[in-house]
């Protein structure tokens, strides 16, 4: 059975109180707007300029060409069947949804034991820190010789990947010799940025230096792992038309306009409700398995990326029948919900004591699986937990989480998977992608920019002195220094 269900009965008054849950006719009220976003979306959704235009292009990820995955597949498996190491570079959307993807779907201890990774490749990130004490025990312990290298940025300008990039390719440059850009794959933009035009240089060299594969057009970062993601997929073994077949599912499910049939939809209007009107303003991400410790990561900053806006949007219609977004920047809202990744049982002995008795400003999300591979049972005669199976202790342990915060009045909601499978991960995946894209409708916030994070970047590159930084943000930069006073120094 492949099944992902979400539980959204605590969140309701009925479970958590009227102060702090949400009720039916609530939902009710919110209805009309959920239609029109609903029709705003599909229409935008169904356009193909205004997909691209928009970033909206991850909707139809899942329906990717089978001839393209399969020659994707293919070469994955030859790296990974080949190389001792693969060394993924990348930061955020182009680092976060590859190792999710290997946490939930490849076995635990992947990278120590050689008969669970099949002979495959052992992978280690990089390129997602400066910190450079684990670059350099790294490189001081591969053999270049046995290292494939995926360098992933959209831009090719992030400063994490390109430092460590650059590090590497010196590193590989010395140890291979002049043929160690057959040893490189990049994952970029098609046309623009410096790491695409490092490709075209290489190629030019020699064709069978520096492979690359595109991001498509139109797709954003976070939003990207059924693009950026599929080569890692394919190096570790995973069978990506299964994850497509499930994120086709889940497509199919979030496409319906009627909430308590949508629950990308119906996940997006509670904690929109949630937030504004009960003062739900922190997502506590809970998965009760190992394996999806990362994917409550790659939430984080699909939720804190997306949502997370100073200003709302400003819909400009065009002539195509699309229409372009900019900032209103007449008006801010400080829009958002903070995220938190957390684990059960893990954080029950830390983070829950504050979920249960501190603000009551959170809503937290459990992901339960309900079946699981493998499992363990604790032997007899050890009193109360004789010969239960960790499965069960697992189960119960969220059941009892769930009791605890509602018994608390704190809103809570469960998704369970029916296993932990390329095919629930994949329908997860995009069922959290939908939810945050259409809270971003509710909101009326451009889900698809993350304007924030320029401005560590931009003062990165004013102190470094990069080329071409514009006078407006230098000028930005002297005019907010901030004080530094000894007596606040101790
Ligand atoms: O793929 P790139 O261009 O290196 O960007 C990496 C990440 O940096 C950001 O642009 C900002 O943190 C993210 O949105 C993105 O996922």
């Amino acid at each position: 059975m492949n099944d992902i269900k979400f539980d959204f009965n605590n969140m309701m008054s009925f479970n958590v109180g009227g102060r702090d849950g949400v009720t039916e006719y609530d939902l009710r009220r919110l209805m009309p707007r959920v239609n029109k976003c609903h029709r705003h979306f599909r229409r935008l959704s169904e356009n193909p300029a205004s997909r691209v235009r928009l970033s909206l292009e991850w909707l139809m990820l899942p329906f990717q060409d089978k001839k393209t995955v399969e020659e994707i597949q293919r070469l994955g498996d030859e790296i990974g069947r080949q190389y001792e190491n693969v060394l993924s570079l990348g930061i955020g959307g182009s680092y976060l949804g590859l190792k999710s993807a290997q946490e939930a779907l490849c076995a635990p201890y992947y990278n120590e034991f050689l008969q669970l990774r099949q002979k495959r490749s052992r992978i280690y990130f990089e390129g997602n820190n400066l910190d450079p004490t684990p670059l350099a025990v790294l490189l001081r312990q591969l053999d270049p010789k046995k290292t494939f290298v995926t360098v992933i940025s959209k831009s090719g300008e992030t400063t994490e990947t390109k430092a460590v990039f650059d590090v590497v390719e010196e590193w590989l440059k010395a140890g291979v010799g002049a043929h160690y850009g057959r040893q490189i794959i990049a994952i970029t933009d098609p046309k623009s940025g410096t790491l695409r035009k490092k490709v075209l240089e290489e190629q030019a060299k020699d064709p069978s230096n520096f492979r690359s594969l595109p991001l498509l057009p139109g797709v954003g970062g976070r939003f990207s792992e059924f693009n950026m993601g599929l080569l890692h997929l394919a190096i570790v073994g995973v069978d990506i038309a299964e994850v497509f077949s499930g994120a086709q599912a889940m497509a199919r499910r979030c496409s319906l306009e009627d909430i308590f049939k949508n629950p990308a939809y119906m996940y997006a209007s509670l904690h929109h409700l949630a937030h504004l009107r009960k003062g739900k303003s922190i997502a506590i991400m809970m998965p009760f398995s190992e394996g999806l410790k990362s994917t409550a990561d790659w939430y984080c900053q699909l939720l804190a990326e997306s949502i997370g806006k100073k200003y709302p949007r400003r819909i400009k219609a065009l002539g195509d029948s699309g229409e372009a977004w900019e900032a209103d920047t007449r008006r801010p809202v400080h829009a958002g919900r903070t995220p938190v990744a957390t684990r059960g049982t893990t954080d029950l002995h830390s983070i829950q004591q504050n979920n249960v008795e501190g603000p009551n400003d959170k809503a937290v999300t459990m992901i339960r699986i309900a079946s699981f591979a493998d499992d363990v049972t604790v032997p007899a005669d050890k009193g109360f937990l004789s010969q239960k199976r960790f499965s069960e202790l697992l189960a119960l342990a969220q059941e009892a989480t769930a009791w605890a915060l509602t018994s608390a009045k704190r809103p809570n909601c469960t998704i369970t998977l029916s296993q932990l499978s390329p095919w629930t991960w994949g329908g997860l995946l995009y069922f959290f992608e939908m939810a945050t894209a259409f809270e971003g409708e509710l909101l009326n916030v451009n889900a698809f920019d993350q304007p924030g994070v320029e401005s560590y970047k931009n003062y990165m590159y004013y102190k470094l002195r990069k080329p071409d930084i514009p006078e407006k943000i230098a000028q930005e930069i002297e005019k907010h220094p901030v004080k530094s006073d000894v007596r606040f120094i101790l």
